[in-house]
């Protein structure tokens, strides 16, 4: 039958019983199948009881040996138990691998008290409460082999400050351990430090987050996620006699994420997003995701389609480690993309009607880098890195699309812009098409107006239309009202492409890979999208400025420099 295909040799942990904590799930559970296929009896402990029963009848099936223990790793009279139980039961305790832990994301501001204790006392109060058992109660006197799985946290964790502060704890306390524990009692103690791994632990997570970890899973040095294999290994190998010289140290599986992160600028651009050209390492038997009634990995679907991904175009089995290249089929050959003229009807209209649509700038060598649909969750990200770049763009706003301008982070990012000396233009309050007869364009321009008045003191005059719409009745009210009408002729696309930054700056590569004499541009994206806030935008900053243009808000571009706003 075939059973998990693990890199190492057949019955390298024969004889031997190991406790997994968490191993009903995810990494633990790869971690449990891969110890049994090498020989040990394996112990999955944790909460639930439902989970373990499942993978004790995988590993069952496949012909391993398995227990199951329940097991709340904070509670350390619990702990004692289990351990006890295992010894009383299996005779022995040869290793203990702590998996058991987690965390939800906050930023630090917005985390509670009672949340960091929570973070804190699962992983490393539960760490310690578990190493001391296995001391008590059976390593002290017998020896045994430790591995903690902790989180990469090297330059720190940004939204997940708790955990960062935990794993870091139980690192140094790793090292404590294998200082006192080593020469006396024969214990060899390290940890495992994964980076993003395609795992279940993915569900405990908010959608959107799930949909900024699938976009950006190439953004290390590697250009992928781990696979939850992969961090077994590390685990099977520093159990094993192969690091029977290896005590105290800290293992980061992490693609070498940990490297960089931390950065302020220009990481994005060392950055693969074409795809990784690294093995990836798949233990699962190859064939149907549930041969035997298995499912290999059960992470959320879009997290999961990575993996298919890599699965598909990469090498991934044991058996056949082999460079690959992950190359998504819309970057294989660019798409050029046009740059947009206006339509000749409008641009007749536009003769006859109050306001004329701008596309371009006037000032000499400049180029007006203008996002819409803000401000997003990550808008502030981007205020932040303009800063320390010194560069100044224009956002053109909503009252009510991606967020709400009450909300008082998005009012407050609103306020920083501003105060920043960005330019804020109108894109509407709920970007209505005004060039649509149902829209009540009077509303649209007055009540976006109103709110920014009560924010930053002022009312725009520079507005964009939405979807770059506008008819005859729309052209003559902004007229009218006294409105500039600003467009565009360099268009990224980037929210039908967010995750494609390649295909995105194909725009401005059309505009600027030609003869550029005499001509200015005025660039969309969209800050509301957060790989464009956080990423894109850094990628087409940096390649303007390459190319020896200078950046600046639409006013000032259309050397404007009094006119942006009213009372
Ligand atoms: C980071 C690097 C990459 C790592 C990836 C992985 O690890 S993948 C693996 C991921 N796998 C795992 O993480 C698996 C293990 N994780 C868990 O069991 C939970 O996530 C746990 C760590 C919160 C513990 O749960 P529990 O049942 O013991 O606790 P509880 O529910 O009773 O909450 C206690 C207090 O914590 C607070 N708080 C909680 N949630 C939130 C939130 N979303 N928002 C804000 N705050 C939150 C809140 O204060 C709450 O008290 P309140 O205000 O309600 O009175
Ligand atoms: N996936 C990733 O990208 C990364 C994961 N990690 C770490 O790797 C480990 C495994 O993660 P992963 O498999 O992805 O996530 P899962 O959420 O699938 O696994 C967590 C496991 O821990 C168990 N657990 C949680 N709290 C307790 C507790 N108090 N006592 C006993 N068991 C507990 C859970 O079982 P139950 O709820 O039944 O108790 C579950 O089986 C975790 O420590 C995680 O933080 C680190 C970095 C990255």
């Amino acid at each position: 039958m075939s059973t998990y295909r693990s890199i190492f040799k057949k019955d390298l942990f024969k004889g031997q019983v190991i406790l997994v904590t968490g191993g009903g799930t995810g990494i633990g559970r790869c971690i449990a199948h891969e110890l049994a296929a090498l020989g040990a009896t394996i112990i999955i402990a944790a909460r639930k009881s439902e989970p373990l029963k499942i993978v004790q009848d995988e590993i069952q099936k496949l012909g391993g040996i398995c227990d199951t223990m329940l097991l709340n790793i904070r509670d350390a009279a619990m702990a004692t138990q289990v351990i006890e139980d295992i010894v009383a039961k299996h005779g022995k305790l040869d290793g203990l691998v702590n998996n058991a832990g987690g965390q939800f994301m906050s930023p630090a501001s917005q985390l509670t008290s009672k949340g960091f204790s929570t973070v804190i006392d699962l992983n490393l109060n539960g760490t310690y409460n578990m190493c001391k058992a296995a001391f008590d109660g059976y390593m002290g006197e017998h020896g045994g082999q430790i591995v903690t799985i902790v989180a990469e946290t090297r330059n720190g964790i940004p939204r997940a400050m708790h955990t960062g502060a935990a794993r870091a704890g139980i690192i140094n306390m790793t090292k404590t351990l294998a200082i006192e524990w080593g020469p006396y009692n024969g214990i060899r103690i390290n940890c495992v430090a994964p980076g993003l791994i395609i795992s279940s632990g993915m569900k405990n997570y908010h959608e959107t987050m799930v949909d900024l970890l699938a976009h950006s899973h190439w953004m290390n040095p590697t250009s992928r996620y781990g696979t939850e294999s992969e961090v077994s290994a590390a685990v099977a190998f520093l159990l094993s006699p192969a690091a029977s010289y290896i005590n105290g140290v800290n293992l980061e599986v992490d693609g070498g994420s940990s490297l960089s992160k931390g950065n302020p600028e220009g990481d994005e651009l060392k950055y693969n997003p074409e795809g990784s050209h690294h093995p990836v390492y798949i233990g699962w038997p190859e064939g149907a995701d549930n041969v035997h009634g298995i499912k290999h990995v059960d992470a959320p679907v879009k997290i999961n389609d990575l993996l298919n991904n890599y699965k598909a175009i990469g090498r991934s089995t044991v058996t056949a480690i082999a460079a690959c290249t992950l190359i998504p089929s819309s970057l294989a050959s660019p798409i050029p993309v046009p740059v947009p003229s206006l339509p000749a009807e409008f641009q007749e209209l536009n003769k006859r009607a109050g306001a004329t649509v701008i596309h371009a700038c006037t000032v000499p060598n400049s180029f007006a880098i203008t996002f819409d649909d803000g401000p997003g969750t990550f808008t502030n990200d981007l205020l932040d890195y303009l800063y320390r770049k010194q560069i100044k763009v224009t956002f053109f706003v909503n009252g009510f699309n991606y967020n709400d301008i009450k909300n008082p982070d998005i009012a407050a990012t609103v306020k920083r812009a501003f105060a920043a000396g960005h330019q804020i233009g109108s894109h509407t309050w709920s970007h209505a098409d005004l060039a649509a007869s149902s829209t009540n364009i009077d509303e649209e321009m007055t009540k976006l107006d109103v709110a920014l008045k009560e924010l930053i003191g002022k009312r725009p005059v520079y507005m964009r239309p939405p979807y770059g719409n506008t008819s005859p009745a729309a052209l003559e009210y902004l007229g009218a009202h006294g409105y500039k009408v600003i467009n565009w002729n360099v268009d990224t696309d980037d929210w039908q492409h967010p995750s494609n930054f390649k295909l995105n700056l194909q725009a401005y590569k059309n505009a600027l890979q030609r003869d550029t004499t005499g001509k200015t541009f005025i660039s969309l994206q969209h800050d509301a999208e957060p790989l464009t806030a956080q990423v894109f935008s850094k990628i087409a900053i940096e390649y303007v400025l390459s190319k020896g243009f200078n950046i600046m808000p639409v006013g000032s571009c259309l050397g404007d420099n009094d006119g942006w706003y009213r009372d």
